[in-house]
């Protein structure tokens, strides 16, 4: 009997081992085989962690030190790609844990790519601890469920809706100006670091129009996300560790304690909604309403998922426009010409006090230039990543199911051979002319995930913009030190300090 256990235990314990060998050396040991024969190398598979702690080297020595004030920011943004692709080529293959990634700037196939989510190609499943920060929300979901969140978010951001928002969008950002002036009060000439502000003002702006309440009043919500989003953004990075995340880590209980938190105080704000006469405009009574689908059922959310996708809202609204208009600050005001043109332009459309309508938005022309060609040179997010759902042909490459596929939009958005000598400067004039070849810019994404705000996210950038223009004359500070940084979104690692002169 004694014998026949042991044999058992011993039987289970080689079946184990050899499932994990099988797991973490045989399938990587299969795979880069697979690729190696295509002629997609790069560097070698260690075992766990694959090479992420190479990555997270190389992070720690760029971001140890500010770069030179230009615009060639891949090495800084994303160091293990530039480094690799000069080793590699441009498909390079490295390994996040035991997980295959293909690194990708070929603009064809990161369009083929994009276009063809859901078939054959999905959005990847964040880890766990990242998972908890978004939940059941838009950004994650696949498939029906996410369908029906996406209808949902359609009705809610499409441009008619947007136009009604204006309104709030420069009530915003005239407090903005009133803090700012308050501050510095009966100083004409004054330095501020403007991305803690213009990520206040994008909250404030989401909080409004989607949200129908105030900063003051979601302000708990909001501080509560940005503490959980650093713990999300510090944990994309590392490997995820099944299990870990039940251990009672100082960092596991925070996530937990913020979570619960997140939940209670939106789930306070849905309550007081239901009650206050609400209107049909905003984003929080679409989503509380019951909605007709393409088989004619009426489905309504549940409360848990109207609180996820609150949460996916808040972030995706506030974190890439406040981004956003951080580098078209910074653009503007290390190029003073473009500045004094794009001022030209908005005295031109609105005068020195009128505020923007949607009708004079259109009129602004080359402030939309601008604005392009900042998210050309800054895109946010840099990269995007999906997963091959089952083996699919890609151009020439076979890929086997289940590799990651990282998308450099950094990469083919400054890439010379489509935008030429000139890629790595600023130009808005580029994006005057109808482009040879449509695949190198995404900043919005492309396909079915593209995104569902980039009609908000362009009122409510242009309107910003605008109005600092019409107020301020402003330069970079000499106090500015050049650091894009890639966590979600690309922000400045060590502020946007900007001298402003009231006009
Ligand atoms: C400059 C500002 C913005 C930029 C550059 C931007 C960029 C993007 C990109 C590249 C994607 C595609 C992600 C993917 O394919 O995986 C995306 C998706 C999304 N964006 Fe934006 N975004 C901006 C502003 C906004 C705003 C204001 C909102 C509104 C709340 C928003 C909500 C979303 C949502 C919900 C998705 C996911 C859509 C889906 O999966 O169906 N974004 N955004």
């Amino acid at each position: 009997m004694y014998h026949l256990l042991l044999f058992v235990i011993v039987l289970l314990l080689l079946v184990f081992v050899a499932r994990v060998a099988y797991s973490i050396i045989w399938i990587p040991w299969i795979i880069a085989r697979h690729f190696r024969v295509q002629g997609i190398t790069g560097p070698s598979y260690r075992l766990i962690k694959g090479n992420t702690d190479e990555i997270h080297g190389m992070y720690a020595e760029v971001q140890s030190k500010p770069m030179a004030l230009c615009h060639d920011i891949l090495e800084r943004v994303c160091p293990f790609y530039h480094k690799w692709s000069r080793m590699y080529g441009k498909t390079v293959l490295y390994w996040y844990g035991s997980k295959p990634k293909l690194v990708l700037s070929d603009p064809d196939m990161i369009k083929e790519i994009l276009l063809k989510t859901g078939e054959g190609f999905e959005r990847i499943d964040p880890n766990p601890s990242v998972k908890k920060f978004f939940g059941e929300g838009i950004l994650v979901l696949k498939g029906e469920k996410w369908a029906m969140h996406r209808a949902i978010a359609n009705q809610a951001f499409k441009i008619e809706r947007v136009k009604l928002w204006v309104p709030q969008i420069t009530d915003s950002t005239r407090t903005m100006f009133y803090k700012w002036e308050d501050e510095k009060k009966g100083i004409d000439e004054f330095e501020i670091e403007v991305s803690k502000d213009l990520h206040d003002l994008t909250s404030d702006i989401i909080s409004k129009v989607a949200f129908g309440s105030n900063y003051e009043e979601g302000k708990e919500i909001f501080e509560l996300l940005e503490q959980h989003y650093h713990l999300a953004s510090l944990a994309i990075r590392s490997v995820y560790i099944p299990g870990f995340r039940f251990l009672p880590t100082k960092k596991n209980r925070e996530r937990k304690r913020l979570e619960k938190k997140t939940y209670e105080s939106i789930k306070a704000l849905i309550e007081e909604s239901h009650r206050a006469e609400h209107s049909s405009e905003n984003l929080l009574s679409l989503l509380m309403s019951s909605h007709k689908f393409n088989n004619n059922e009426t489905q309504r959310l549940r409360l848990d998922e109207i609180v996820d996708d609150c949460k996916n809202f808040y972030m995706a609204g506030k974190e890439t426009s406040a981004s956003s208009l951080c580098w078209a600050l910074f653009l503007l005001g290390l190029n003073q010409e473009w500045q004094s043109k794009a001022r030209e332009e908005v005295l031109t459309v609105l005068g020195p006090n009128a505020s923007p309508t949607s009708e004079a938005l259109s009129d602004l022309k080359l402030v939309h230039l601008i604005l392009q060609e900042t998210l050309r040179l800054y895109p946010n997010p840099g990269a995007l990543v999906r997963e091959a759902s089952r083996r699919v042909k890609l151009g020439n490459i076979d890929i086997p199911a289940g590799t990651q596929l990282f998308l450099s939009i950094t990469s083919a958005h400054h890439d010379a051979e489509f935008w030429g000598e000139d890629a790595l400067e600023f130009n808005p004039m580029r994006f005057a002319e109808p482009r040879k070849h449509l695949a190198p810019y995404f900043p919005f994404g492309l396909g079915p995930n593209f995104c569902v705000g980039q009609n908000l996210a362009l009122f409510e950038m242009k309107i910003v913009l605008a109005m600092v223009l019409q107020r301020y004359s402003f330069t970079l500070s000499p106090s500015y030190a050049h650091g894009p940084m890639l966590l979600m979104t690309m922000t400045p690692q060590y502020g946007m300090q900007i001298v402003f002169r009231k006009l």
